[in-house]
């Protein structure tokens, strides 16, 4: 690396960067910060037609986490004309931006957030490069290699159009996508969109048009960009990116203008995909992190549960607007839910022998003696409860002392965030229950007349009858882990109504039991809508991707 010139200046460039990065008191910033109006590009361009020597060095840390360092020096520096030569002219650029590096340690630089964020040194020289380099920043812009051959989105996967920028030629909006976190809206050119126009207008409609500078390493990762890149270097365990280090960046932007047309096309594409890794490498590290932080927080909810997080299938965050709750319901409005048990058992010790217990209030006993249940689903459940005598121990306390079995939040191949196991499953074992908000029928009807609910997240309380039910589990906003079990049409979790200390008869648990022995890693399933006949379901038609091989094609 010592050999390299332009390796020792940036070292240089770096070394300044890290002291100057020591009075910033955030380090961090939020997944939107990195998306904000970078409208310090502007000093770049205004400043580098000035002969000024001064260098300066701002700060800024403010509230919302955002952190931002410039240095900006200037000398004899590239003017605007460059930035806006011919771009296939790529001879003309070398030349130019060899005269360019040449006069490194005096020319303008914007630095922006992921330098600072970067975890190693390389990556911070890396990224420092592009945002610097004139010619590395200019054919990010470009965005045409990896646009080109394919497409254009479908309208249907787009939430809104947040913000617009224009750069060289070329107009950028910002897309704020369906099912993906606001850290993850990236910038698209018009022709990405061209089948996205009501939302251009729409934004057109809302918004003035202020011509805003992007972060550039926001530029390198259009969604269909992660996709591929994805796809290309996912492991079982996660993504494996091979980095390029900043000489091999160097050498290939240094080359781009050399060889045959083929051969530039080549390291144009060789370049580009350097990049695009890089970037994705940076913004794949702040999402461990906050995946790792969602996970911290439900071990902190819910300490006796061992739930993992995972997504190794793109880049998006824990779901937002989503709280995660232990296992009790929340009552909406002016439901009560009853306490107090009327009764208790008399039975001493675990009641294994006493026929007067509460295991025998539906008829039969629920559990066999490794707390298996073994009745079905349409058997009531009456476990002891806290007027019983019994011990904590109790056969007849298995819903009660709350899920045991290691699970892990993923993300899934065809339905979005699913739950698998981490162990070995008995059949009969005890896995979860679901929670959430109790509401009436009416405020169901409201909820998703109004759509603040989805039907897909809300459990009947019907037991037995599926007529006359006074109330409604609704996890779309409040849940635990069991939110996230997916529908098959041939489950492995069966749903039976348990009852503990509240006995009204509307108000159940949904416990969830094992049907069979599921091995670790395997998804686990319910059937959301047991019962009900294929005619049925194909009427209300929304499609289901369980891939079982008897599968009714409908899940709805
Ligand atoms: C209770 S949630 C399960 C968690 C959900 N996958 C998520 O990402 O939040 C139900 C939603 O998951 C998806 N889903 C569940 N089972 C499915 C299936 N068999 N086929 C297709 N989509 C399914 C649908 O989008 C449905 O609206």
């Amino acid at each position: 690396m010592a050999d390299n010139p332009l390796s020792e200046k940036l070292e240089e460039q770096i070394m300044n960067l890290n002291i100057s990065n020591k009075s910033c008191s955030s380090g961090i910033i939020s997944p939107q910060a990195t998306n904000t109006d970078d409208s310090n590009n502007d000093d770049i361009k205004n400043s580098s037609c000035s002969k000024s020597m001064a260098i300066k060095t701002k700060i800024i840390c403010s509230d919302n986490q955002k952190s931002e360092c410039d240095i900006i020096s200037s000398k004899n520096t590239i003017s605007k004309c460059q930035e806006k030569s011919d771009e296939n002219d790529w001879e003309d650029i070398d030349d130019k931006r060899d005269a360019f590096i040449s006069d490194l340690p005096d020319y303008t630089v914007l630095l922006t957030n992921p330098v600072y964020l970067a975890s190693n040194v390389d990556q911070q020289k890396i990224y420092y490069f592009m945002n610097s380099d004139p010619v590395a920043r200019r054919f990010i812009n470009e965005k045409s290699l990896f646009d080109q051959d394919i497409w254009a989105y479908d309208k249907n996967e787009i939430v809104e159009i947040v913000d617009y920028k224009c750069s060289i030629d070329k107009s950028f909006y910002l897309v704020k996508w369906k099912n993906w976190s606001v850290g993850f809206n990236t910038w698209e050119t018009d022709e990405a969109l061209k089948f996205c126009k009501e939302h251009i207008f729409e934004f057109k409609n809302k918004n003035h048009f202020f011509n805003k500078h992007v972060n550039i390493m926001h530029l390198m990762l259009s969604r269909q960009v992660i996709t591929r890149l994805f796809d290309l270097y996912r492991t079982s365990t996660g993504l494996c990116l091979q980095l390029s280090t900043l000489e091999e960046v160097s050498i290939t932007s240094n080359a781009l203008g050399h060889g045959n047309k083929n051969a530039r096309r080549l390291r144009k594409m060789c370049l580009k995909t350097q990049l695009a890794l890089l970037s994705l490498d940076f913004f794949r590290e702040r999402q461990v992190r906050e995946l790792k932080d969602w996970e911290i927080h439900i071990k902190i909810i819910s300490p006796n549960c061992n739930i993992k997080v995972e997504n190794n299938m793109d880049l998006e965050d824990p779901p937002i607007s989503f709280v995660y709750i232990t296992d009790y319901y929340i009552p909406e409005g002016k439901i009560i839910i009853p306490d107090n048990p009327p009764s208790g058992c008399l039975c001493k010790n675990d009641c294994s022998f006493d026929i007067n217990c509460c295991k025998t209030l539906s008829g039969s006993v629920a559990y066999d003696k490794m707390k298996n249940v073994v009745v079905t689903a349409d058997c009531p459940i009456f476990e002891c409860n806290k007027k019983c005598q019994c011990s904590s121990s109790c056969i007849n306390r298995v819903v009660q002392h709350g899920s045991k079995v290691k699970v892990c939040i993923y993300k899934s191949t065809f339905s979005g965030w699913a739950l698998k196991t981490c162990q070995n499953i008995y059949k009969g074992q005890f896995v979860g229950i679901y929670v959430g908000e109790i509401i009436t029928v009416k405020e169901y009807n409201q909820r998703l007349q109004n759509s603040s609910s989805s039907i897909d997240y809300m459990w009947k309380l019907d037991f037995n009858d599926t007529t006359n039910f006074k109330y409604i589990v609704d996890n779309t906003h409040y849940g635990n882990f069991t939110r996230f079990i997916n529908h098959s049409c041939k489950a492995n979790l069966s749903i039976h109504s348990v009852w503990i200390n509240c006995f009204d008869r509307y108000l159940p648990y949904l416990a969830l039991f094992a049907n069979r022995t599921i091995v670790a890693d395997e998804e686990l399933t319910t059937d959301y809508f047991i019962g009900r006949g294929k005619d049925s379901l194909k009427k209300s038609g929304i499609k289901c991707k369980c891939k079982m091989k008897k599968c009714k094609g409908y899940y709805f």
